[in-house]
């Protein structure tokens, strides 16, 4: 596979390193645009793919990434306008703007898709949402699957779903990185140090997600089975809920909602 990539920030960056890490592209066959930031051409030094000189070298590319902020997409549509091949898909991985807006400025025949990723793609355990634009064909949809795939999950969605969908995904990891951190200085305040606390809440964290993954269990039966009576666990519920916990979480994602 041959792609190239716009855009070397957080997800950008992720994304390449995701990539790279998977093998479904070679050094040689990803190409990466970056801004005036710089970051392409350190995380290229480190990586060794290759940096975008001319546009003109993306039109046999099976997909071109954006990874930038919304507001620079228009001029970098601009840029790949003519310069892209016939079977060459346009992947956005910005919360905006939508399909009909890229189709638009890509021209009619376009071939255009939008995901929403998320940071641990890099470390192949991401969840990916993607939405196809109505020229893509099973063929075009089984190359972006297997791009996105090969970075953890990745389920297509109505675009309508797409915001909600990278909301909990995308922003889920900030949010859920709060709470490590609350519950390291948590630990640290009752005398562990540092290190062993984040040692202890990743692995508490990890495994509490693959038993609800893999016993398929209803959460709530799940922290039900670890409050025994007059136990300590209880203890700890009444005082998250007594604080509001659930509905801060609620809040987080409906506040952060993309549209
Ligand atoms: N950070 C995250 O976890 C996620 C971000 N996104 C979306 O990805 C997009 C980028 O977000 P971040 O990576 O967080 O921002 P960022 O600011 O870290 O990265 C954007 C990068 O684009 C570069 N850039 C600016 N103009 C450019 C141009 N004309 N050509 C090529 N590169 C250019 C900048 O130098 C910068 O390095 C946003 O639309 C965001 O909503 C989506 C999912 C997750
Ligand atoms: O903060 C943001 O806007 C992006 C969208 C998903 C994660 N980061």
């Amino acid at each position: 596979m041959k792609i190239a990539c716009f855009g070397a920030g957080q997800i950008g960056s992720a994304f390449i390193r995701g990539v790279l890490k998977s093998q479904i592209v070679r050094p040689e066959n990803l190409l990466v645009k970056g801004g005036k930031s710089g970051t392409a051409e350190a995380l290229q030094a480190e990586l060794g793919f290759r940096l975008v000189r001319n546009v003109a070298d993306l039109t046999d590319c099976d997909v071109v990434c954006i990874a930038t902020i919304p507001s620079v997409i228009p001029s970098i549509l601009k840029e790949l306008k003519g310069n892209l091949g016939q079977n060459t898909i346009v992947l956005s991985l910005a919360t905006s703007p939508s399909i009909a807006v890229l189709q638009s400025a890509l021209g009619s025949h376009s071939l255009v898709a939008r995901a929403i990723p998320n940071t641990p793609i890099q470390v192949l355990a991401g969840m990916t949402g993607v939405s196809y634009g109505k020229n893509c064909q099973t063929t075009h949809k089984e190359t972006v699957q297997a791009l996105l795939g090969s970075l953890g999950q990745a389920l297509e969605v109505p675009e309508e779903k797409l915001g909600i969908f990278g909301t909990v995904a995308g922003c889920g990891p900030a949010f859920v990185d709060v709470f490590i951190e609350a519950l390291a200085d948590a630990s640290v305040l009752n005398g562990l140090s540092r290190k062993e606390a984040y040692k202890i809440v990743l692995q508490m964290i990890q495994g509490a997600a693959t038993l609800a993954q893999e016993s398929q269990t209803h959460p709530a039966v799940l922290k039900d089975q670890v409050c025994s009576p007059g136990g300590s666990t209880i203890r700890g519920v009444a005082a998250l809920e007594e604080n509001g916990f659930r509905n801060a979480v609620i809040q987080a994602i409906t506040k952060a909602n993309i549209h």
